[in-house]
């Protein structure tokens, strides 16, 4: 992965050289930390050590009696379905097994979805790491149930991955349901290099060993100086930029097939690090398609963002027809990815011309390798911000509050953050 953190210096809000060494003194003692974490395989730093501990072998031995289905389906939520939907949606051009994700509890999509789908030549992949997610278990029962009433035996179809206990780990065992463990002490949004990542993209037969030697060429990287590791100096510079009011985080990829990888980025920065009054919000932009809609408040609007440009070097090409249409002959001869890259390097300027931080980040590919360098950059940028931030980033007490009153409301149990629903101040206007 390549990073060129430029147009970060001496913008507004922006960081100084000088700033940029004083940061590298502090990512020297952060990297002393994170590897000792990982050395000592402490709940999060684990995340880091995939690259090495993943077992590809393992995950391909146990998705095998599935051949090769017409569809996956993976019934999932927050880590456990975006890292899996980043990496299908990446490589979607080197499949022909079809990835469909339920990762919401929308009836009306959820019954599009079922009836559009081949259920008997769907492999159901359920992925929690809990295996008490509600949201999850619930499409489960509802997928299940539809593929009985197909007269399809779901028990065939059916693929878990999940911790040692829980309640998708009972169901597992009861039904002898071929499955994977989720790794201990990887946190649900650091686990798109395991299990439960990369277990759709190996139903589906895609290259997933691809995908963890780019991650291991990232992670060869990390070292005490954040010139030497593209992620550390991402987390690095973010974190400056938003103690100096870059309080927002757009991620902007210049490739419809990394769509997804925005959205896994997202919950990734806003898990890890909205704590304690702290954190950068991350926005999810696509170019060029918003360079027509947001730009205008990216370039003009309060200088409290850092917007982040994300493009493969090399990808297939449509040539433009030539045209004799007045003002439009200058299009012909090109390239509609000559023109993505154009208006990549346009917006590139047009930001850096009004002095607002702008970073370019870049893969050789959207491949197996190019997905595998951007999940374990990010990561490890996302572990190099929370170390300077000083927040606690393997945790979300605030996502458990919620799901503790949504559980209680439904008579789950006994949660007095439930009672807390029942305090909504309203004031009504019709
Ligand atoms: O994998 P699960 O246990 O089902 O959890 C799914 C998601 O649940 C919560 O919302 C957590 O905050 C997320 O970090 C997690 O990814």
């Amino acid at each position: 992965m390549y990073l060129d953190i430029g147009n970060v210096l001496d913008t507004s809000p922006g960081i100084t050289e000088q700033t940029l060494d004083r940061l590298d003194e502090r990512v020297a003692i952060a990297h002393e930390r994170i590897a000792e974490g990982m050395a000592a395989e402490e709940h999060g730093y684990a995340a880091l050590n995939l690259p090495e501990t993943v077992d590809t072998d393992e995950i391909r031995a146990a998705v095998e009696p599935f051949g090769t289905p017409e569809a996956v389906l993976t019934v999932g939520i927050g880590g456990s379905a975006l890292g899996a939907a980043t990496i299908s949606a990446a490589l979607a051009d080197q499949t022909d097994v079809e990835a469909h994700f339920l990762d919401n509890v929308d009836p009306e999509d959820t019954a599009e979805l079922l009836e559009s789908l081949p259920l008997d030549e769907t492999v159901v992949n359920v992925v929690s790491r809990s295996g008490t997610t509600a949201e999850t278990l619930a499409n489960f029962l509802v997928v299940r149930e539809a593929m009985a009433d197909a007269g399809v035996d779901w028990t065939d179809q059916t693929f878990v991955t999940t911790g040692d206990e829980g309640n998708l780990r009972n169901l597992a065992d009861k039904h002898d349901l071929p499955s994977l463990k989720v790794p201990d002490g990887v946190p649900g949004r650091f686990s798109a290099l395991s299990t439960v990542g990369l277990a759709c993209a190996a139903l589906q037969g895609l290259n997933i060993e691809g995908v963890i030697e780019g991650a291991r060429s990232e992670m060869d990287k990390l070292s005490g100086s954040l010139e030497a590791s593209p992620g550390y100096a991402y987390g690095a510079v973010a974190y400056a930029l938003a103690e100096r009011g870059a309080l927002t985080n757009a991620m902007m990829p210049y490739a419809e097939s990394l769509e997804y990888f925005a959205e896994w980025f997202a919950q990734l920065w806003a898990e890890s690090l909205g704590k304690e009054g702290l954190g950068q919000t991350p926005a999810r932009a696509l170019g060029a398609t918003d360079q027509h809609s947001q730009l205008q408040l990216y370039r003009a609007g309060p200088r409290d963002k850092l917007v982040t440009l994300v493009r493969p070097r090399q990808r297939e090409d449509i040539d433009i027809p030539e045209t004799d249409l007045e003002g439009l002959s200058y299009l012909g001869g090109a390239g509609l990815g000559d023109l993505l890259d154009a208006e990549f390097e346009a917006t590139e300027a047009s930001l850096a011309a009004e002095d607002r931080p702008n970073v370019r980040i870049e893969i050789d590919r959207v491949d197996a390798h190019g997905v595998g360098e951007l999940l374990y950059a990010m990561e490890a940028a996302t572990v190099m911000y929370g170390e300077l931030a000083g927040v606690s980033t393997f945790t979300q007490p605030a996502v458990e509050w919620g799901k503790k009153a949504a559980r209680g409301l439904l008579g789950g149990g006994e949660f007095q953050e439930a009672e807390a629903v029942a305090d909504k101040r309203e004031f009504t206007i019709e």
